[in-house]
């Protein structure tokens, strides 16, 4: 025929199917891709111009998990030539470079001495193996890092950023690629080639996990996942994970289910068996695999019957906790205490500033302060002191991140909002890691977007300890503020000392415009009194 004839054969021989095609359009096992055992079966198939294994043979090797792939050549006579065989190599091998070993040519009367089966179970052998010790070493997930780059300046923090978060979130990252694409591809967004290059890193790696920067579609991520086998996540899935992780109290746990199952809606329709293999796939740390968990004890319910009950739910319930705040907040007399709101990105140094300036480093009123994302997600007040004002109130607020995802923010909203009930903001800015200024102004753009941008506010430069001076210096010019560290408390009495003047600046505004508005009353009280003539059409008697 002189066409490619491929067969597919299973250990015992037997012929499972056989197509008139090369290895690419063969018929192939639907194997479960990214399993480390192999397949199986063996595609034999034919190269009637001659020549060795194609890149397209070599894939289908690797993609499907087979015991082995060969080609055999045709002669003009029409009988069989040489045959070239590989079979797959066993993941994380020292050195080698390729997935696969290639044998050299051989006729078919030396390929008779070959014990293939041999060489495949002992292949087998070592790939349960490795995959044994590594199961018992162990206990975090591995996961690959993928940041599209698109020409934007902060690709590379951008990348550094998804590594923080991976890392709050439980994975142990074991390998991370910026990928420069100028025009995405519409289901996959970098391409088949390059995915199979991922799927080779993640086997070689051992990684289950493929977490990209970009936000995914529904149907984006279903197709990444069939075409690596990986677990896919994307960022906002990240954030939510995180989130869901730290919520603690009624209302954080609600808000985060509930973005939770707004985000996840359209991902589970239609997504039928994948989930329940996500959902199977345990992770070791704790509360379930990253991007199933859910707030607290609850795991985030997959059932999709129940989803839109529990959307109702939630939002009933979450209205109900807004009202009562509402209520206390009213409660809440205004010319109380001053009210100071320390705001900034994740891991600024908020919470840290905070238990500074409370002297809260007493065990029992310290607030959480650690090295991870979105530490603290429920506001939480102190009183504090400052000379020359007196008592006033520091609350630490949840951290903001950029492109904080929407559903996350429509469910903070109310709790974000409350930032507004200060009288003064303080933001806090890492200065210490590269992107300050891009995180600044993040966090102002969400301010405005919550419409408290115009709040009196003071900057600290935080983590000054940390910083090369002349990055600070630089840092100093464009946004301003006071350079403190929160750790070694250098810079915070200056920070008080603004703090304070901002303060009396506000006091004296508000009483220059209680004082018109008194005026204002007095003069409109003066002219309604003041005694004028008496109208014509008044009573005559
Ligand atoms: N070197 C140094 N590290 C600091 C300083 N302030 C805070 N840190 C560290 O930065 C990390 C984050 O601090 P947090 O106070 O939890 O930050 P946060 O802004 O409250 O973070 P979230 O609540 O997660 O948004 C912790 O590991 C702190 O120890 C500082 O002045 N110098
Ligand atoms: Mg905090």
């Amino acid at each position: 025929m002189r066409r490619e004839i491929s067969v597919l054969i299973d250990r015992r021989g037997r012929v499972i199917s056989v197509s008139v095609a090369d290895a690419k359009g063969a018929e192939l096992p639907n194997v479960r891709k990214g399993e480390t055992r192999l397949s199986g079966f063996h595609l034999l198939h034919t190269h009637p111009k001659g020549g060795g294994l194609s890149k397209a043979d070599l894939s289908a090797l690797f993609l499907s998990r087979l015991d082995a792939v060969a080609a055999i050549e045709v002669r003009p006579d029409g009988l069989p030539g040489n045959v070239h065989l590989a079979h797959l190599t066993p993941p994380g091998t020292v050195g080698e470079e390729e997935d696969w070993r290639v044998y050299p040519p051989a006729t078919p009367s030396e390929m008779e001495q070959f014990d293939l089966a041999g060489q495949v179970s002992a292949l087998e052998e070592e790939i349960a193996r490795a995959q044994r010790t590594r199961e018992a070493k162990k206990d975090r997930e591995r996961a690959i890092l993928v940041q599209i780059d698109q020409g934007e300046v902060d690709a590379e923090e951008r990348l550094a950023e998804l590594g923080e978060l991976a890392r709050t979130a439980g994975a142990e990252v074991v390998y991370r690629e910026l990928i420069f694409r100028r025009h995405l591809k519409p289901g996959t967004l970098i391409g088949a080639g390059k995915l199979e290059e991922l799927t080779s890193r993640a086997y070689h790696e051992d990684a289950d996990l493929l977490i990209f920067g970009q936000e995914l579609g529904a149907a984006q991520a279903r197709e990444i996942e069939e075409a690596t086998g990986l677990k896919v996540l994307d960022r906002t899935q990240l954030i939510l994970d995180i989130f869901a992780l730290h919520a603690q109290g009624v209302e954080s746990r609600l808000q985060v289910e509930l973005a939770q199952l707004r985000y996840m809606k359209p991902r589970l329709l239609g997504a039928g068996t994948r989930l329940s293999r996500i959902g199977a796939s345990g992770g070791s740390a704790a509360g379930g695999a990253i991007g199933t968990r859910g707030p607290g004890e609850t795991k985030l319910e997959l059932d999709r019957r129940r989803i839109n009950d529990r959307l109702s739910f939630l939002e009933h319930q979450l209205k109900e906790v807004a009202v009562r705040r509402e209520e206390r907040r009213k409660t809440r007399s205004r010319n109380d205490v001053p009210v100071i709101s320390i705001v900034g990105y994740t891991n600024a140094g908020k919470s840290t500033l905070l238990n500074a300036f409370t002297h809260a480093a007493e065990e029992p009123r310290k607030v959480l302060a650690e090295n991870k994302l979105f530490a603290t997600l429920r506001p939480t007040s102190r009183q504090g002191f400052l000379e020359g004002i007196g008592p006033v109130v520091y609350t630490d607020t949840v951290g903001f991140i950029r492109d904080l995802p929407t559903d996350l923010t429509r469910a903070f909203r109310a709790t974000l909002e409350e930032i507004g009930d200060a009288d003064v903001l303080l933001h806090v800015v890492d200065v210490s890691a590269p992107g300050a200024e891009a995180r600044y102004a993040a966090v102002q753009r969400i301010l405005k977007d919550l419409d408290i941008g115009e709040l009196p506010s003071v900057v600290a430069l935080n983590k000054a300890d940390q910083t090369d001076p002349e990055v600070l210096e630089q840092e100093r010019a464009r946004l301003g503020g006071v350079a403190i560290s929160a750790h070694s408390g250098e810079g915070l009495s200056q920070l008080r000392h603004v703090l304070s003047q901002t303060l009396e600046d506000l006091q004296v505004k508000r009483e220059d415009a209680e004082e018109s508005a008194r005026r204002e009353r007095e003069n409109v009280k003066a002219a309604l009194s003041t005694p004028s003539p008496k109208p014509r059409w008044a009573g005559t008697d």
